[in-house]
């Protein structure tokens, strides 16, 4: 019988990322997250006889520290969840890179939770996903609301639908491991600064493609400058039209109307 318990986890891109302020050692950002729809990885679950949790792919960490086994330890105390998962193994065909700014990880932890909720009939709403989704990653919350176009602010958990386009997004990701928490270190060093209130209302008010014809690649992303002190390799793959996404090390361009 075919296995029905298949979805696809979508990479994301940030159109624009701004920093907003400092709340503690993290940041929180004013930022538009599109889903990348020709760029995503394959999450099944599998009927087994294995009795054991098991989570099986081409993921490059070790099971423990998965995003998708951090989120299922956040359910498996709800009804159900424990044996379902002692029945059926988590299969994950990787093809979003890691370590690429392009929410890979976040990505399959929501995909996991809805599935999970689905399955399992946890009857859990959007909102309360969001809310385990947070405790794994920062991004996992827009991934969990399913919407092609948001604006995200906060540390990610505040997530709002943007009506636009669907956008034909190509992404370039060089092999350099960029790490989120030295670029955002330097950032707060070296790089800090906040955008306004009145320039965050504006560009959140905006269609991507129009911020992108108006914003060139430091002046979308605030993290480009600290991502280039600290792996100036970034530099080689510069190009006219495109941008840098998250903390890296991936590049974007849209080609809607080109
Ligand atoms: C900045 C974004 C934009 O999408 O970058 P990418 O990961 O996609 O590159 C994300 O929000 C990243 O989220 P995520 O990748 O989950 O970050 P985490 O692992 O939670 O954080 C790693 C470290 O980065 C710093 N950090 C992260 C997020 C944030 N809003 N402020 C921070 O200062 C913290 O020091 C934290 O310890
Ligand atoms: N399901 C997963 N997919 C990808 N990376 C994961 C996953 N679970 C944990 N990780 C770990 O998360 C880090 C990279 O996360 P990822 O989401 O790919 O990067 P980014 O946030 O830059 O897009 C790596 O340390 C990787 O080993």
């Amino acid at each position: 019988m075919k296995n029905e318990m298949i979805e696809k986890s979508y990479a994301k891109v940030n159109i624009f990322l701004k920093i907003a302020d400092k709340r503690e050692n993290y940041h929180e950002l004013v930022s538009r997250f599109v889903r990348v729809h020709n760029l995503y990885d394959i999450i099944s679950f599998v009927k087994s006889s294995r009795k054991a949790i098991t989570i099986i792919g081409n993921f490059g960490c070790k099971m423990d520290s998965n995003t998708v086994y951090k989120a299922y330890n956040l359910i498996k105390h709800f009804k159900g969840v424990e044996e379902f998962f002692l029945n059926h193994e988590i299969r994950m065909e990787k093809n979003i890179p890691e370590f690429a700014g392009l929410g890979g990880g976040s990505s399959n932890a929501a995909t996991f939770l809805i599935m999970a909720n689905k399955y399992c009939k946890l009857n859990l709403s959007k909102d309360e996903l969001s809310k385990i989704g947070a405790q794994v990653g920062a991004d996992v919350p827009f991934f969990v609301y399913e919407y092609d176009s948001a604006n995200v602010t906060g540390i990610g958990e505040i997530v709002e639908k943007f009506d636009e386009e669907i956008l034909d997004i190509k992404t370039l990701t060089p092999k350099i491991k960029c790490n989120t928490g030295e670029i955002f270190k330097i950032f707060r060093e070296k790089f800090y600064k906040q955008i306004s209130k009145d320039e965050a209302k504006k560009l959140l008010g905006m269609k991507s493609i129009d911020i992108l014809k108006e914003l060139d690649i430091k002046e979308a992303n605030d993290l480009y400058d600290s991502a280039l002190s600290l792996y100036p390799q970034l530099g080689d793959y510069e190009k006219k039209d495109w941008f840098f996404s998250g903390s890296g090390s991936s590049f974007f361009r849209i080609n809607n109307g080109k």
